[in-house]
């Protein structure tokens, strides 16, 4: 906390799919224990990637978590009250906007509260709360990965698979990693399933624009 107003505050570690989110937030929390600071983790139940009390970076490295219950906002309670000092809350965009007011009062409280999470959904729309998370942050860091396509530095993140969605109320979201997934540039981004919002550019798909080369 802040040494004249005990206050904390908000830091947002955000971008695309495989830019380092999660490896920055272990980074920070192993300084935070290092500084031997109390330090307190959250993950959706939902992402059990990993194992599901830890979260982990797609590099392997991993840290144990409290597993918090996705659905509804009742759950995200138990954060209210935790005392520590470090508090972070990885994949955050499997949360409701509720998140946004209870990291606010653990940062009112005194807490470093460190959120990690991607902002952009499959469509490259933006994937709430982190937006919101983002306007309301003292600190936000926006990490890109490398385009899979064409080695640019990557926004945005692509589905590569059609078909039925892993959660049935909500089609925007399906948990996976590199088989469902791969990091692109703005440029090389397609959207290859969905629903697409009126005006936008014609349906096409990768094997589509391989076929025209
Ligand atoms: N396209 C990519 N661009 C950058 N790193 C990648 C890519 N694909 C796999 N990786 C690996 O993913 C690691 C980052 O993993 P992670 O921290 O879990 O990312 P995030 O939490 O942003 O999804 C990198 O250090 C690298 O080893
Ligand atoms: C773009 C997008 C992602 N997801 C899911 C896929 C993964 O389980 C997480 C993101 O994990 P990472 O640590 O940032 O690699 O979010 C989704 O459900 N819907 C989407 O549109
Ligand atoms: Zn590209």
């Amino acid at each position: 906390m802040h040494a004249i107003t005990r206050s904390g505050w908000i830091e947002v570690i955000s971008g695309s799919m495989f830019s380092g989110k999660t490896e920055e937030l272990l980074r920070r929390l192993r300084r935070s224990e290092i500084a031997g600071q109390s330090v307190a983790v959250y993950t959706p139940a939902i992402d059990d990637r990993y194992g599901e009390a830890t979260i982990g970076s797609h590099a392997g490295r991993q840290w144990e978590a409290t597993v918090v219950d996705n659905e509804g906002d009742g759950p995200l309670e138990i954060l209210d009250d935790d005392p520590a000092e470090v508090v972070a809350i990885d994949e955050a965009n499997f949360f409701s906007d509720a998140l946004i007011e209870v990291c606010n009062a653990l940062a009112d409280r005194g807490s470093r509260v460190i959120v990690s999470g991607t902002d952009q959904t499959f469509r490259g729309d933006p994937f709430e709360p982190l937006p919101q998370l983002m306007a309301t942050a003292e600190y936000v860091d926006k990490l890109q990965a490398i385009c899979s396509v064409c080695g640019e530095p990557a926004s945005r993140n692509q589905r590569l698979i059609e078909g039925e969605p892993a959660h049935v109320d909500d089609p925007t979201i399906l948990v996976g990693a590199e088989e469902s997934y791969e990091a692109r540039c703005r440029d090389c981004h397609v959207l290859l399933t969905g629903d697409r919002p009126e005006g936008e550019r014609p349906f096409e798909s990768a094997e589509a624009d391989s076929a025209n080369d």
